[in-house]
């Protein structure tokens, strides 16, 4: 069994006065952990070791591995669950946590109720929580995908959209989604990895190398922000204005322009942000969240669309315990992690890898290495050189079934001292557009 990491600080540092009151503090950690980056086979079982024939095998291993295909497609995703619904005639559709059905009454759930409105909401499922990750017996015919955040989330919503037949299963935390799965408590995990606005978010690309799930689908999802207050609140009347810092960080100047006089602060997720001024009553305090939330939790919708700019959309990876088998058929993305321990142009020789392939990136992104925060050169009669150490995050755009794919990561593992394929999977190609409702 794997061992149970503690909670971390959240990404965006939450503000701890807000944290709803119904959850057990987060300094409460039952178990502790160390957290490697030593690059070790055993910690990091994806990982390419230092020779080609290690990449090799590792590429075969990838393959041969997969278990898991069509579920990864949404668009072949309703069809694989009726496959599987019809394989489990006896399969309820209640995820099963612990070994206990996970119905209101006995996992003693309390129905939410406002203050201002105690009939109006329907209750919604408890978020779980490190503690209730024991492992647990198979579950029923639906696919579960693990996100964080409570009902009325957007993760909830690129669940939704990645499997539209799928149990989504709220978390506290991403550590617990994380776990979720590799407990088989849940069988998908939806992590938000950017956005448009507010660009990479980094704790979850920490999270990827940290934990061993491969990624095996991703879904951009259009995010359209409400202001939500309580039922007979002006805006006027605002002081404060909570929700994810993305959230916040994506409304800064429609904030502004709307003429709110408001602090700002930080919180998980954006519809708990809305569980929190519902549950609390709270009559000064507005919440930025989507318009599902304010149906789920008894809010009025202040303003609608107040993201800065209307394309903002949020791209969500899927992560499960097997990779999927690539394929050429369709547009394949590929995410890496890489390290190299010095020499020059490192980065520019893997790059011009994947470009004398004519293989597009579609992200690079450089993390600052923790197990090798620094390196130390001593040049005699130079005097002492210190280098940060870093960890690069690429996406191209090719499938690791494709040979110029292959070719450029076994060219790309000759320079660098650790490569890891995170996952190959399809490209989500929906088209959308800024004015389209999701
Ligand atoms: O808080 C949420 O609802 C999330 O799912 C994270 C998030 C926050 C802001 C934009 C997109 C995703």
């Amino acid at each position: 069994m794997h061992s149970l990491i503690p909670t971390s600080s959240s990404a965006f540092a939450p503000s701890h006065s807000l944290f709803r009151p119904t959850r057990p503090p987060t300094s409460a950690r039952p178990f502790s952990i160390q957290c490697s980056y030593r690059y070790d086979p055993l910690t990091y079982p994806n990982a390419v070791g230092p020779s080609r024939a290690d990449w090799q095998s590792s590429c075969a291993i990838l393959s041969s591995q997969a278990q898991i295909i069509s579920q990864e497609d949404p668009q072949s995703q309703s069809q694989s669950q009726s496959q599987s619904q019809s394989q489990s005639p006896a399969a309820d559709h209640i995820p099963s946590l612990n070994g206990h059905n996970t119905t209101l009454e006995n996992l003693n759930l309390v129905p939410i109720q406002t203050l201002h409105d105690s009939t109006a909401l329907k209750p919604q499922p408890k978020p779980l929580s490190i503690t209730d990750l024991s492992p647990a017996p198979m579950h029923g015919s639906k696919l579960r995908v693990a996100y964080q955040g409570v009902p009325g989330a957007y993760s909830e919503a690129a669940a939704g959209k990645a499997y539209p037949d799928c149990d989504a299963i709220p978390c506290d935390q991403f550590e617990v989604a994380f776990q979720s799965v590799e407990l088989w408590i849940a069988d998908r995990a939806v992590l938000p990895v950017e956005n448009s606005l507010g660009g990479s978010i980094h704790r979850n690309y920490d999270l990827l190398l940290r934990h061993k799930l491969h990624i095996v689908g991703e879904v951009q999802l259009p995010v359209h922000h409400c202001l939500l207050a309580l039922p007979g609140v002006r805006k006027e009347y605002l002081t404060r204005v909570i929700s994810h810092p993305q959230a916040l960080a994506q409304c800064e100047h429609t904030l502004t322009k709307l003429g709110l006089n408001v602090t700002r602060e930080a919180v998980d997720d954006t519809a708990g942000a809305a569980e929190f001024v519902s549950i609390n009553n709270l009559r000064d305090t507005g919440a930025i969240a989507s318009a599902r939330a304010a149906e789920l939790y008894g809010l009025d919708i202040l303003a609608n669309e107040i993201q800065d700019d209307s394309g903002n959309v949020t791209r969500f990876v899927m992560l499960a315990r097997e990779p999927i088998i690539p394929r050429t058929d369709r547009p394949f993305k590929t995410s890496i992690v890489f390290a190299h321990e010095k020499g020059t142009s490192v980065l520019f020789k893997v790059l011009s890898a994947f470009a004398f392939r004519n293989i597009s990136l579609t992200k690079i992104e450089s993390r600052p290495h923790r197990s090798h925060p620094i390196r130390v050169e001593d040049g005699a009669n130079a005097g002492t050189a210190k280098h940060f150490e870093y960890l690069f995050y690429v996406d191209f755009e090719a499938s690791m079934a494709e040979p110029r794919a292959q070719n450029a990561l076994a060219e790309v593992q000759e320079f660098t001292s650790f490569l890891r394929v995170l996952g190959s999977y399809p490209m989500d190609m929906t088209p959308w557009s800024p004015s389209r409702e999701d």
